[in-house]
């Protein structure tokens, strides 16, 4: 639906040169809610910004529905830009406009007949809960209620695409979870592709089924959510997971479990099936070993269970040793070293 060839894009700026995007190739499928992650600067919005060609790429190519957008006639490209809705960080909303002013305008500028653009606003309205706000202005709106209106424009003329930018970033967490939930209808009831920009990884973790994760202007990984949830390659990725993950007490913690006896501290990671069954009391009793989990968190991760529990074991040594070797043949575990300070 959306592919990225090898594409770069340089900026210069003075004599200086700014590689903002470098050597991506990423394909987003239909029906995909496809989420790109980096920190400031990493070159997400530039990507973005290539999808409707409001960035040309240096090199490389970037197709949409198989079209290479650089072939395409202005007339061609601004039927391309139609099919593609777009949300921002900033709502960018008219403020002279009433909400459902806001909602009509991409409607009349594609011409389409006064009678249609009031059904479909109201249809819109409908959808995005904000029907009692018709007639209001948007600086009498709250920020998440911003963003409906936001949405509900960038769906006006039935778009197959919507990109987001940052588009919960201004937002408090529950109002940020309302604005995710309206997506992930937005995707699963109209069947619109979604592809968005944050720095935060909870976005990813609550909608997300594919994601990009970008440092200077590379994708330094990719895949599906569970996959690089479950097992993050590069260390920016383990930085991003560890801060939605929690999923290591603080040094003090450790010490003063350390000081109080603790020998065998491990991370054990259960996924999918293994979280069914009871395999830590199996094996321990198996060996008369004692566990204790520390710390940790089991979940649900895209309709799959995920678990990632600080273990400790407690008992005979060469015993402890057993069990862990035999959990090691069907879990990830790996022992949890506590610095000195
Ligand atoms: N029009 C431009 N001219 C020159 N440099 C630019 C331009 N747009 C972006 N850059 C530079 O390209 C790099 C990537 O910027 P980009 O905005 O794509 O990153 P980002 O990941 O979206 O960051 P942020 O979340 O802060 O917006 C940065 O170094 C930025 O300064």
């Amino acid at each position: 639906m959306i592919e990225f060839s090898d594409v770069s894009k340089i900026f210069k700026v003075k004599s200086r040169e700014v590689k903002a995007v470098q050597n991506v190739s990423l394909k987003i499928e239909k029906g995909d809610i496809f989420g790109v992650i980096g920190f400031s600067g990493a070159g997400k919005s530039t990507l973005l910004r290539m999808v409707n060609l409001l960035e040309k790429p240096t090199v490389g190519t970037v197709k949409v529905h198989d079209t290479d957008l650089m072939k395409l006639s202005p007339k061609e490209l601004r039927g391309l830009r139609r099919n593609i809705g777009m949300i921002f960080q900033n709502f960018n909303l008219m403020t002279s406009r009433t909400v459902a002013g806001n909602i009509a305008y991409p409607m009349k500028l594609e011409k389409v007949p006064k009678k249609e653009i009031e059904r479909r606003t109201k249809e819109l309205l409908s959808f995005v809960g904000l029907s009692e706000k018709a007639k209001d202005y948007p600086e009498q709106l709250s920020g998440g209620q911003k963003q409906r209106v936001g949405i509900a424009r960038a769906l006006a003329n039935n778009p197959d695409i919507l990109i987001c930018d940052e588009a919960t970033s201004a937002l408090d967490p529950e109002t940020t979870a309302d604005i995710l939930k309206l997506l992930k209808r937005v995707n699963a009831e109209l069947g619109i592709t979604v592809l968005l920009i944050t720095h935060e990884m909870n976005v990813i973790q609550e909608i997300c089924n594919r994601v990009a994760v970008m440092e200077n202007g590379f994708v330094i990984e990719s895949g599906d959510v569970y996959d690089v949830f479950t097992n993050p390659q590069h260390p920016t990725t383990q930085r991003f997971i560890q801060s939605v993950n929690q999923d290591r007490p603080s040094e003090a913690i450790l010490k003063e479990w350390r000081e109080n006896g603790g020998n065998h501290l491990y991370r054990v990671l259960f996924k999918g099936s293994t979280t069914h069954t009871p395999l830590l009391s199996e094996i321990t009793q198996k060996y008369g070993v004692y566990f204790n989990i520390l710390y940790g968190t089991v979940r649900e991760l895209q309709q799959q269970m995920f678990g990632n529990l600080l273990v400790s074991f407690e008992g005979d040594e060469r015993a402890i040793k057993k069990a862990i070797s035999e959990l090691q043949q069907i879990v990830e575990m790996e022992e949890v070293v506590v610095h000195e300070s």
